[in-house]
Order: structure tokens, then C-alpha cells, then sequence
């Protein structure tokens, strides 16, 4: 579903923010992106979802070709950023609504997605409340409702549970298992949570400084009784624990 060889952007200004990755993900994985502060996540994620071009290499994503195919690709994914897109002041239904409209489809159509999303996402009874109404939890799950009215087959979401209490987190963590075993949904998800990747990721992928250092399902990682912070620990020198300020 994602497949990068040599994957690289570098700023103006020289700065080499990714150095060349080659990310395998496949159909049907909640894929975890782990990595410090500064180690080239966003970049890499804001090129698999086509919003910064790369400077070399080449990636397939959900099937089309990133540089040659954009387009495509932006019709396939489906991409939950940090900073919610939906209007604060607009009740939930209205603004799913419009969103499967400029996606093209029919008012029935977007109306029946609608349905689905709120209640595939927990949200239901909240269709009359504006997002600014919302729990934090709720508003994340809003978001990812937001991202899937146009079905998708491939879900970015960067730093999905960031801020939000422990209850939070695991109940969101339920959504996304479930999008992934009922629907075959494909997850690439950035985190500073080893607790979160252990949990809830098929694969986990580390990045620092740009290069992609370890990748695997966490109990391979896990080897020899080492948590993943003693792996990342291990690769980097540093501890993810303590630069998430866990
Ligand atoms: N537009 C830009 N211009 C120049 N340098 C940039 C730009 N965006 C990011 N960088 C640099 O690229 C490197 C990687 O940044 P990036 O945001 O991808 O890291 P990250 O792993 O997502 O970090 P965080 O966990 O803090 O969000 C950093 O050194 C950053 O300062």
C-alpha cells in the first residue's frame, strides 16, 4: 500500500530533513512511525500524502505513482493532520455532509457516508454539535470521520492521540483496529507513544535524522526481553520516553 525507494527532501537552505527511505507498508497494517523530535517524520508523511513534493527517489502510494500520479493518490487517502481542518462553529453533520459533496458525491449519497462515519466513529447523537462542542477524543474522532467520507483506502494520521487523557487514547485506539479489521483499512500513523505502537501497530518504523534506523512488528523489535525503548535506546542513544516526556 506504501512502497518508497530512496524517499529524500532537502530544504532550502541545505537542510537534509529526510535522507533517502525506503518504507514498506501493506495492505490491511496499522503502521507506526516512530522517531524524536526533528527526526523527519512530518516531512516524510506531508510527502506520502502529496503535500510537499520530494527532492529524490520515488514512492508508490495506495497503487499510484506519487510524483506522476498525485492526483490519484489524493483521491485514495485519507490524511488527519495535528491541526483539526473542520470549522469549530459548524454542527458535525453539516460539515461531513459538505465535505462528501465536494468529493463529488450526491446530497443522498453524502447523507448515507455521513450516517456511516458517525457511527462507525462513536459519534452518534452528536450530529447537531459544532466540533468547538466536542471532547478532545471526540474532535479526533470527528477528524478521522471528516477524512473517510470519500472511502479511502489509506489513512494518514499524524500524532492521532496527542493531549488526549489515557481513556481517550485507548477508546481511539478501538476505532482504529476497527477501521482496519472491518473495512481492511490501511493506517500509516506517526507517534511519540512507544506504549501506543507497541499496542496498537502492526509495524513499527524508527527514523532519526532523517534515515529510517530500525522497522519490523514490535515483538521482532522487541528482542531478547528489550522494550522498545531499550531498542530505540540501543539504535539512537537517546530515550523516546524521555524526549515525549513520558
Ligand atoms: N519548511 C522547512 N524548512 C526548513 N527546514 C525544515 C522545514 N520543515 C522541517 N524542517 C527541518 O527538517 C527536519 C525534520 O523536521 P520534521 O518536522 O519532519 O521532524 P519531525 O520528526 O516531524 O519532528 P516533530 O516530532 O518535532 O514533529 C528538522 O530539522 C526541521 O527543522
Amino acid at each position: 500500500m506504501i512502497s518508497t525507494s530512496g524517499l529524500s527532501k532537502t530544504f532550502g537552505g541545505g537542510v537534509e530533513a529526510v535522507k533517502g527511505v525506503d518504507i514498506s507498508v501493506g495492505p490491511g497494517e496499522i503502521a507506526g512511525f516512530l522517531g524524536p523530535n526533528g527526526a523527519g517524520k512530518t516531512t516524510t508523511m506531508r510527502m506520502l500524502t502529496t503535500l510537499l513534493r520530494p527532492t529524490a527517489g520515488s514512492a508508490t502510494v495506495a497503487g499510484r505513482d506519487l510524483l506522476g500520479d498525485a492526483r490519484e493518490v489524493r483521491r485514495r487517502i485519507g490524511y488527519v493532520s495535528q491541526s483539526s481542518g473542520t470549522s469549530p462553529g459548524v454542527p458535525l453533520k453539516g460539515e461531513l455532509e459538505l465535505q462528501g459533496m465536494l468529493y463529488g458525491l450526491s446530497r443522498r449519497e453524502s447523507a448515507a457516508r455521513t450516517r456511516e462515519a458517525v457511527e462507525r466513529l462513536g459519534l452518534s447523537g452528536l450530529e447537531g454539535k459544532p466540533a468547538a462542542a466536542l471532547s478532545g477524543g471526540q474532535r479526533r474522532r470527528f477528524d478521522i470521520a471528516f477524512a473517510l467520507l470519500h472511502d479511502p483506502v489509506l489513512l494518514f494520521l499524524d500524532e492521532p492521540t496527542t493531549g488526549l487523557d489515557p481513556q481517550s487514547r485507548a477508546n481511539l485506539w478501538g476505532h482504529i483496529r476497527s477501521l482496519r479489521d472491518e473495512q481492511g483499512m490501511t493506517v500509516f500513523l506517526t507517534t511519540h507513544y512507544l506504549d501506543e505502537a507497541d499496542a496498537l501497530c502492526d509495524r513499527i518504523l524508527i527514523i532519526d535524522h532523517g534515515r529510517i534506523v530500525a522497522e519490523g512488528a514490535p515483538a521482532e523489535l522487541k528482542t531478547g526481553g528489550r522494550t522498545l525503548d531499550d531498542v530505540f535506546l540501543d539504535i539512537t542513544g537517546r530515550s523516546l520516553r524521555e524526549e515525549a516526556g513520558v
